[in-house]
C-alpha cells in the first residue's frame, strides 16, 4: 500500500490538517493517511502542551467516518523527543512491504534540514510538501543544495486552498473566550470544552 504519514502535535487537530491529508490522499493516490501524533514534538516546548491521550482522542474524533484515515501512536509510546526517522525506522520494519510518504507542511519542509538524519528520511520516504500560507516554498535547486539529488526525486508537491489557521490560534481563541467553530470539528470543539482544554 501506499501510505501517506502525517506528524504533528495535534493540540488541536484543525480543518486545515484534515484538508491538507485529504488533498494529499486524492493528488498522490495514497491508499490511506496515518495520523501521527508526537509523543515529545522535537522543536517545541512539551510543557504545556495537551497530554497525548487527549490529543489522540480529538484526533479520533476529527477522523471518525474516514474509511482510509488512520490515528497511528506508536511516537505516543516511545520514551524521548519523536525524531521522524525512528518513526520512519520502526515502521519499515512493521510493514516492509508498504510504501512510505512523509507530509509535511511547507513551514517544515523549510526546516527539514534541522532534522534528525534528514538525509536518512528521505532514503525511507517520500516528501510530500504542502503551501501554507505566508510560508515561501523552497525551490528545488536550494533543497538539492541542502540534501544531494536525491531530492529532486524525492519530494511531491501538493496544492490546497491556503488556510490562515493554526493549533496555536485555536488555543488562543479558546483562552479568550472566542469563538473556534468551523476551525476544527464539532466533536473536537464539544471535546475542549468538556475537557476544559487550554484556559490554563
Ligand atoms: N494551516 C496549515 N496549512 C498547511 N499546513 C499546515 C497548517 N497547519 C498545520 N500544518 C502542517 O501540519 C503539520 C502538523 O502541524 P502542527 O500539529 O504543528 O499544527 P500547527 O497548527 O502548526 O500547530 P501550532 O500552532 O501548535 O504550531 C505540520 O507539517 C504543519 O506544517
Ligand atoms: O525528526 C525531527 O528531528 C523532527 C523535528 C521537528 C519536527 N518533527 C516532526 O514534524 C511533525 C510536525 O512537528 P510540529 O512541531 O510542527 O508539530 C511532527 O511529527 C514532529 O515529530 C521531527
Amino acid at each position: 500500500m501506499r501510505i501517506g504519514i502525517f506528524g504533528g502535535t495535534f493540540d488541536p487537530v484543525h480543518i486545515a490538517h484534515l484538508l491538507l491529508a485529504e488533498q494529499c490522499r486524492e493528488q498522490c493516490d495514497l491508499d490511506e493517511i496515518w495520523f501521527v501524533p508526537a509523543g515529545s514534538p522535537p522543536h517545541k516546548e512539551s510543557t504545556g502542551i495537551s497530554t497525548g491521550k487527549q490529543r489522540r482522542e480529538m484526533l479520533d474524533f476529527a477522523i471518525a467516518g474516514h474509511a482510509n484515515f488512520v490515528v497511528k501512536d506508536l511516537e505516543l509510546h516511545r520514551e524521548g523527543p519523536s525524531y521522524t526517522i525512528e518513526t520512519l525506522r520502526q515502521l519499515k520494519t512493521t510493514h516492509p512491504d508498504d510504501e512510505f510518504f512523509l507530509i509535511i507542511g511547507a513551514d517544515s519542509v523549510r526546516d527539514l534540514h534541522t532534522w534528525r538524519e534528514p538525509e536518512s528520511i528521505l532514503e525511507l520516504a517520500t516528501l510530500i510538501g504542502v503551501n501554507r500560507p505566508n510560508i515561501s516554498l523552497p525551490d528545488l535547486s536550494e533543497l538539492t543544495q541542502k540534501f544531494g539529488e536525491i531530492v529532486q526525486s524525492k519530494i511531491l508537491w501538493t496544492t490546497m486552498p491556503g488556510f490562515e489557521i493554526s493549533s496555536t490560534d485555536i488555543r488562543n481563541r479558546i483562552r479568550q473566550n472566542k469563538s473556534v467553530r468551523y476551525m476544527t470539528p464539532r466533536a473536537v470543539e464539544v471535546y475542549i470544552y468538556n475537557n476544559r482544554l487550554y484556559l490554563d
